[in-house]
């Protein structure tokens, strides 16, 4: 048995596909998304994630407005960016791009959280935390999403997270236990005593710890959905957290790359057109 591929490059250009039509909606009544992004360093992950965000909202009809500081700024020169894209009214949503070296808490804390749409910001976790509509952080949703439009069950799945980042693992065992969701989540992490005992049950994995091939295929019951979200680099190659001998076990599996990290970036233009919708109404 071979998995299938839960393919988030073919998703994200479906999701970029219907957010053009909203964009093009907004800009019939006047509104122009535009998406600020605030870069520090010269990381070149960071900066190809950085392009990649401009680049896919060029393709939907959203400006760019891209801030670079070298990685001697500091904590007060980042806060000014942030009060100044804050005050923008061409700027309907930002992120400032981690790892910056700087107090990332009092960063993400400082921006609007209006125009949060990395949903990061300690207001829409709470909100998240009580089921308020606010932006949700986009690696989790974009692993819901997914899954969703690949047809595999979350209502009443199992589903065992590897990792408590506060990226991924955390958050995603928030939503992935709402109402609309309705799965059964256990959370585990460098702590858990036997983790092979609680994948080999799970319906969903969702390997988030960021240790290359900590996911065997001896710990994936048969047909289960893996998501690989995990990124290493070994000898320069992305290296995910899933071994290859679970494409032999599972049902499911998001490639890495080609899965999650497309999605996140799908989610991101989500919630910049649903933030310029809510900036509208
Ligand atoms: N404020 C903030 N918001 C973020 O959303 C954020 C961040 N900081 N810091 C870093 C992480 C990482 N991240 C990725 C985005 C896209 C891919 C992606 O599209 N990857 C491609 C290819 C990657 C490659 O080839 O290097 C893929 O998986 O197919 C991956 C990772 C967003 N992040």
């Amino acid at each position: 048995m071979t998995a299938q591929k839960l393919d988030g490059s073919a998703t994200l250009k479906a999701i970029k596909a219907e957010l053009t039509e909203r964009v093009a909606v907004l800009k019939a009544k006047g509104v122009v998304p535009g998406l600020g992004t605030v870069l520090v360093g010269d990381d070149p992950g960071s900066h190809w994630y950085v392009g990649a965000k401009h680049k896919d909202c060029a393709e939907i009809g959203i400006e760019s407005i891209r801030v670079d500081l070298p990685a001697t700024a500091t904590q007060a020169e980042v806060e000014a960016e942030i009060d100044r894209l804050n005050a923008d009214p061409a700027c309907t949503g930002f992120l400032v791009q981690q790892p910056t070296g700087l107090d990332e808490f009092r960063l993400l804390s400082r921006v609007d959280p209006d125009k949060d749409v990395d949903g990061l910001h300690p207001t829409n976790l709470g909100k998240l935390v009580l089921g308020e509509a606010g932006s949700l952080p986009c690696t989790p949703i974009g692993c819901i999403e997914l899954l969703r439009r690949h047809g595999v069950e979350l209502n009443g799945a199992e589903v065992v997270v590897v990792g408590r980042g506060l990226t991924v693992g955390r958050p995603l065992g928030l939503l992935l236990t709402r109402r609309s969701e309705n799965s059964t989540v256990t959370l585990c992490h460098t702590g858990t005593r036997d983790l092979a005992a609680h994948t080999r049950t799970a319906d969903v994995i969702v390997a988030a710890a960021g240790v290359p091939g900590i996911i065997r295929g001896d710990m994936v019951k048969p047909g289960a959905a893996v998501l690989d979200v995990g990124v290493s680099r070994v000898d320069g190659k992305i290296a995910g957290d899933v071994a290859d001998d679970v494409w032999d076990v599972a049902g499911w599996i998001s490639p890495n790359p080609g899965g999650v990290g497309p999605m996140t970036r799908a989610m991101l233009l989500s919630n910049i057109v649903t933030a310029a919708e809510r900036q509208v109404s």
